[in-house]
């Protein structure tokens, strides 16, 4: 390929200038033997261009990578670039959203409640450490932290964190309790690595490319024996009717273009890479949302949104290696929680 500049691939490499803080050459290695996309960069000390994958709508050399890998789809991050400063209207567009904390706050609080002996009235979650990943302008972060767990809440957006700063700082319960940062969770894996007792991933996965570079990076962050709760929408014909043709093109619940069929996830696949990455599916419940009363209701239909929570294996069995009976007491235990029974008797 002709390069429409006068100078090597190597030869930008030599000239590009390191900072303390990070190495450029570390960045620039993926991009220029991964894709052929040309980019041109302007800085103070030079002009150059170089081939990258630059897959991160914003500028990733700023931050350190720790896998070569990016989760962040840049026309996702555009698209919720855009809605940046409407998180905490109630009856707006992420009302769904909102109303969607009946049943995900409790969700999690009962399933971890069962990991913890004693727990303080009033701060049930105190003590746990939580990373809410695309945290948005962090709906279901402050609550969790109101708990009193210590929470993080990622994003790969900006604005969003700006708008979760701003809104946290109304509340001086969560001043110590809930902290965010602008940056996905490849950034962060390494410096976390086996950090938290729960990792949440709350309407997230139907936004990534590369799911199961994310599902890993989420192991990766949790302790053994931690808990992963991911909500998103299965990839079916009726989600594509009702989530997609309805919610967007005609009720206008949800903007146009927030959701890709392709992107959508079922169950089962999730369920498969969970379990290939170490975790041990616990629940699995379906969540039905009525665009008439703007609530959630649990359901045992899965076929639209759900809900599910799995545990990081202290010690993970190799694949292929079944202890016995092992299999049977997993069935016998993917019991929900017994707010979630509740829930599916009435
Ligand atoms: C090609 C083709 C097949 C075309 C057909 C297109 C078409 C017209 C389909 C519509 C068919 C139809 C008859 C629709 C009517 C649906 C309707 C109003 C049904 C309710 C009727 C009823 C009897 C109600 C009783 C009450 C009750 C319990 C109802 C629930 C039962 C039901 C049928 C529910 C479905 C309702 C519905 C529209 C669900 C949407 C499902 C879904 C996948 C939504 C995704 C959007 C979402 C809220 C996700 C969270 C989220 C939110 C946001 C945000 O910006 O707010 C952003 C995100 O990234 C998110 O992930
Ligand atoms: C539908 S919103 C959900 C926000 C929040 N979890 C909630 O439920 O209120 C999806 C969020 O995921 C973020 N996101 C998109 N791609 C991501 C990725 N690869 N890694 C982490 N977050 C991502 C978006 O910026 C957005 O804030
Ligand atoms: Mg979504």
């Amino acid at each position: 390929m002709q390069l429409p500049f006068d100078t090597t691939i190597p030869g930008i490499l030599s000239t590009v200038y390191l900072p303390n803080q990070f190495s450029w050459t570390q960045q620039l290695k993926p991009w220029v033997f991964s894709e052929y996309r040309i980019m041109w960069f302007k800085s103070y000390r030079m002009n150059f261009a170089c081939l990258n994958t630059m897959k991160s709508y914003r500028y990733p050399w700023t931050r350190p990578y720790s896998t070569s890998r990016t989760t962040v789809d840049s026309s996702e991050v555009k698209t919720f670039l855009a809605l940046a400063h409407k998180w905490w209207d109630e009856q707006g567009v992420y009302a769904p959203l909102h109303s969607m904390n009946d049943l995900r706050v409790p969700f999690i609080r009962d399933n971890l409640l069962k990991t913890i002996a004693n727990h303080q009235p009033g701060k049930p979650l105190s003590g746990m450490k939580i990373l809410d990943v695309g945290c948005g302008g962090g709906l279901l972060t402050e609550p969790l932290g109101r708990l009193g767990a210590s929470v993080i809440g990622i994003d790969p957006v900006d604005e969003n964190i700006e708008t979760a700063q701003h809104h946290k700082s109304f509340d001086p319960v969560l001043d110590k309790r809930v902290e965010y940062r602008a940056c996905s969770l490849e950034e962060i894996v390494e410096e976390t690595a086996e950090t938290f007792d729960a990792v949440v991933a709350s309407e997230v996965v139907e936004h990534v490319i590369d799911l199961e570079t994310f599902i890993q990076c989420c192991c990766q962050v949790l302790k053994p024996g931690g808990s992963l709760f991911i909500t998103t929408i299965n990839k079916t014909q009726l989600s594509y009717a009702l989530g997609i043709v309805f919610s967007e093109q005609i009720a206008g619940i949800v903007p146009k273009g927030t959701h890709t069929w392709e992107k959508f996830v079922s169950p089962e696949n999730l369920e498969s890479i969970l379990e290939s990455n170490g975790l041990s599916v616990q629940t699995v419940v379906g969540m039905i949302y009525n665009p008439f009363s703007g609530y959630w209701h649990w359901s045992e239909n899965t076929s639209l949104n759900y809900a599910a929570h799995a545990v990081k294996q202290e010690h993970p069995v190799p694949a292929g290696f079944v202890v016995k009976g092992e299999t049977e007491d997993r069935q016998a235990d993917t019991s929900t929680s017994p707010a979630v029974h509740d829930e599916l008797k009435k």
